[in-house]
């Protein structure tokens, strides 16, 4: 259906894994005894759509990415594992930046979302096509508010509004490398790809990912993830029962 793109992805592996406070980068930190990175290139993987992955580490890091992820899971569409940045933001254009020429979707996606669902990347993909850009997401389940100094609340948005943004982002090559450029020329550093594009009036879609796309931060996500793992059949059979709108 989408084989006349060739759609491209790049997975940013370069943070520092602070709040994770880790020895080591929280990427490789095993799950079900596969490290996160792995679980997480494998979802790409087994996306026939999927062209070329393209992973940013950190420097120090390649080596190992490249033995102990690449090699040894065998993937076949990791083509180039690029050196990451200071800022999120950062290794994402290096990562950019390697694309194969004939590159036309951008799809950029957090080592660190290891269950992502290849629907959800199907859905990116076809977002992208019918809109240019998208980015896959879930409406949020609590009531957000706006704090100010002392900890004041200073309003609260309607919640049917707000969702809360994921990845993969997703867009058309033209429109993210004129947005990291743009941003570069600015100074602008925004928290996510999205943010980078809406900037510059570029409209983009909203798409129904999943709750079980949670981004590995913090160590209790480790205990939810290993026991997403383990339960999945479970999850699975109870899909039917799982609020998952609104
Ligand atoms: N300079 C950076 C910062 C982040 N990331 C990647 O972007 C994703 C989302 O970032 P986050 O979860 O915040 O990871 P860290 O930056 O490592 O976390 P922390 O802020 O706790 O250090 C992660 O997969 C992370 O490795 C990256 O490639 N390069
Ligand atoms: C891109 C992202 O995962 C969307 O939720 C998120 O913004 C990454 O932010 P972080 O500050 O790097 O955790």
């Amino acid at each position: 259906m989408y084989k006349n793109y060739y759609v491209s992805v790049v997975i940013a592996a370069a943070g520092m894994s602070n709040r994770m406070g880790s020895k080591i980068n929280k990427q490789f930190i095993s799950i079900n005894n596969k490290p996160i990175l792995a679980h997480t290139i494998e979802r790409f993987e087994k996306c026939r759509y999927i062209d070329e992955i393209i992973v940013v580490a950190k420097e120090e890091e390649i080596d190992y990415c490249k033995k102990e992820i690449v090699k040894r899971y065998g993937f076949k569409k990791v083509v180039n594992i690029i050196r990451g940045g200071r800022e999120r933001q950062d290794s994402v254009y290096n990562g950019i930046l390697a694309l194969n020429e004939k590159s036309n979707i951008v799809l950029i996606h957090d080592g660190a979302r290891p269950f992502v669902k290849v629907e959800n990347i199907v859905d990116g993909i076809k977002g992208v096509v019918e809109n240019g850009a998208c980015v896959v997401g879930v409406p949020v389940k609590d009531t957000i508010k706006v704090v100010g100094e002392n900890k004041a609340i200073e309003n609260t948005p309607q919640r049917s509004l707000i969702w809360a943004a994921q990845t993969p982002q997703c867009f058309w090559h033209h429109i993210i490398i004129n947005g990291y450029q743009k941003a570069i020329e600015d100074n602008f550093v925004g928290t996510d790809d999205s943010s980078i594009v809406e900037r510059l009036g570029y409209e983009v879609k909203m798409v129904m990912g999943s709750y079980e796309n949670i981004k590995i931060t913090t160590p209790e996500d480790l205990i939810v993830a290993e026991s997403m793992l383990k339960d999945k059949d479970i999850i699975y059979k109870r899909r039917e029962f799982v609020f998952q709108g609104r």
